[in-house]
């Protein structure tokens, strides 16, 4: 029985476990915090239900537009300590859920920290585990190891949070009430979803943004639509601004910017990125490729470059999501185990933006498009045309595709709408299995229905072609 060890418990963790336990190895998983690992206890999980929470208050926007009388969302309360109640009890009660997933499985899930040991005795590998239970540290063997470790955000230092009035998103669910005056620093995909979702709550939102225009890495004509909607609810924008320092005051924080201006809010919260879980893990001492950065390099199946250690995940830095990361992670066992194995592949990874309207995207980008790195047909359909989304009242959103010029073969799309994270499917199936435009137009959806602008704009590109 070949055994493995796994260090971190998040999603590359968990799920690589799932399937080497599948694969009838001895598996064990050492995870310093909870299953599920930061994934689950800290970020991806309490942030999503944490703007399900907002969602609500969203429900009571331009109600009168609807012909509903009501007092707006100025009548709706927000109990802060209940949203973050829920918000830690779903968080533990799905971390439960995977620790029995993996417990039943047969894996051993030990709670403690992990590092790589030096093999005295030459067994393939040896991994130290200091328990979280004050017992005394031990070594085990292992044939396999999978580093899993995640990441944690980035600290500027001069902006060091105190977990009261200067906050990293892993502090927010801590405040007895919600902010006055929230000031969030950085503009990616997290300072976006933060923002986004206090200003649905209702809260006065200014977004400290370096670039020109928020989540630089997203599609620009997403990025912008969902830009203007948030300066349209009275969110405050500062493009092309970075902060130098954040600094408490009596009754609050002033965040200092590069060009010497300084802003005052109630809290401010730092989303500046994250650094791998990478030190201390003895990596280097064990020859464990390391890139700058600290991110541990791998290729298509998880391994590094010391035969039987691989990695996985958010310590990767190779795409950070959690769909990748459990990616990683279950090829990394399929790999070692010899069980067939497909090399990791990003083309048709789908990723969505939670914000409202939501903004997902899959295949080649925009960026790509214009460059001429790919070339491509494409279109771009407002949804405000579609008879759907003016039944609900909804005008900023729009579905775009492209296809290839000449065999009209899918190859990308962006959706800007409420839940677009679920009607970019029909658009990842497309990607995913080589579909054309002329098989998406020839899709019969519901009427009337938003995945209706899909097959729409499918139609259009199939027209174009005949053109
Ligand atoms: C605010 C936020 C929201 C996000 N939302 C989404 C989303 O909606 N969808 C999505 O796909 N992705 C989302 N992500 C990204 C997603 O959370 C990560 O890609 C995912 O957590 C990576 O999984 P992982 O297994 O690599 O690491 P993690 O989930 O970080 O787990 C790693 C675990 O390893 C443990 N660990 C570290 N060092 C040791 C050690 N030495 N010994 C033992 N244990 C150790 C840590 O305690 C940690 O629990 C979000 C990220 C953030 C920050
Ligand atoms: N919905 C999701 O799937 C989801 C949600 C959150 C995060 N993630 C994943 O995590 C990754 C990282 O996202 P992120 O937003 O946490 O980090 P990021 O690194 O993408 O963004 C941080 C931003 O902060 C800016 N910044 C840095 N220092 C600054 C300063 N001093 N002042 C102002 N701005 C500053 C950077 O320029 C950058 O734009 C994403 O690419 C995504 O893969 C996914």
């Amino acid at each position: 029985m070949r055994r493995i060890v796994i260090i971190g418990g998040g999603p590359a963790g968990y799920e690589a476990a799932l399937v080497a336990a599948q694969l009838d190895a001895d598996v064990t998983v050492v995870e310093a915090d909870g299953a599920g690992g930061a994934c689950v206890l800290s970020d991806c999980v309490p942030s999503k239900t944490f703007i399900a929470s907002s969602e609500v208050l969203t429900g009571y926007r331009d109600t009168e537009e609807f012909g509903i009388d009501s007092d707006g969302l100025e009548a709706v309360t927000v109990d802060a300590p209940a949203v973050h109640d829920r918000v830690k009890r779903l968080a533990l009660a799905q971390s439960a859920d995977i620790h029995a997933k993996l417990v039943k499985a047969g894996v051993n899930f030990v709670t403690g920290h992990a590092r790589l040991g030096v093999d005295t005795l030459g067994h393939t590998h040896q991994v130290i585990v200091n328990p979280a239970d004050g017992g005394a540290e031990y070594a085990v063997d292992a044939g396999t190891v999978l580093i899993a470790t995640g990441a944690t955000p980035r600290v500027l230092p001069t902006a060091v949070p105190d977990g009261e009035r200067i906050l990293t998103w892993r502090q927010v669910y801590d405040l007895p009430e919600l902010p006055e005056h929230l000031i969030v620093i950085g503009s990616g995909v997290t300072g976006a979803e933060f923002a986004s979702a206090y200003l649905a709550m209702g809260i006065e939102v200014t977004l400290v943004s370096s670039r020109d225009r928020v989540m630089p890495h997203e599609d620009a004509d997403a990025a912008m639509a969902i830009e203007r909607v948030f300066r349209s609810r009275g969110m405050t924008i500062l493009n092309n601004s970075r902060a130098e320092a954040v600094r408490r005051t009596a009754d609050g924080v002033e965040v200092e910017l590069s060009d010497g201006r300084v802003v005052a809010g109630s809290h401010a919260l730092m989303a500046v990125g994250s650094v791998p879980n990478t030190a201390g893990l003895g990596l280097e001492e064990y020859g464990v490729a390391v890139a700058r950065g600290g991110y541990v390099t791998v290729d298509r199946v998880s391994r590094t470059n010391v035969p039987g250690i691989y990695a996985a995940g958010d310590c990767t830095g190779v795409l950070p999501l959690a769909s990748v990361a459990a990616m990683q992670g279950r090829i990394a066992m399929w790999h070692a185990l010899g069980d067939a194995v497909q090399p990791l592949r990003l083309r048709t990874v789908a990723a969505n933006v939670f914000t409202d309207p939501e903004l997902a995207t899959v295949g080649v980008s925009q960026d790509e498009v214009d460059s001429g790195r790919t070339p491509a047909r494409q279109v771009m359909l407002p949804l405000a045309g579609n008879a759907r989304a003016k039944m609900a009242g909804l005008s900023d959103g729009f579905v775009k595709l492209f296809c290839r010029p000449a065999s009209g073969q899918v190859i990308g799309g962006v959706v800007v709408s409420p839940k677009a994270s679920e009607l970019i499917l029909p658009i990842t199936m497309a990607v995913e299995n080589h579909m054309t435009v002329d098989q998406l137009a020839l899709t019969i959806t519901i009427y009337p229905s938003l995945s209706g602008s899909i097959t729409e704009a499918a139609r259009q590109l199939m027209l174009h072609e005949v053109e």
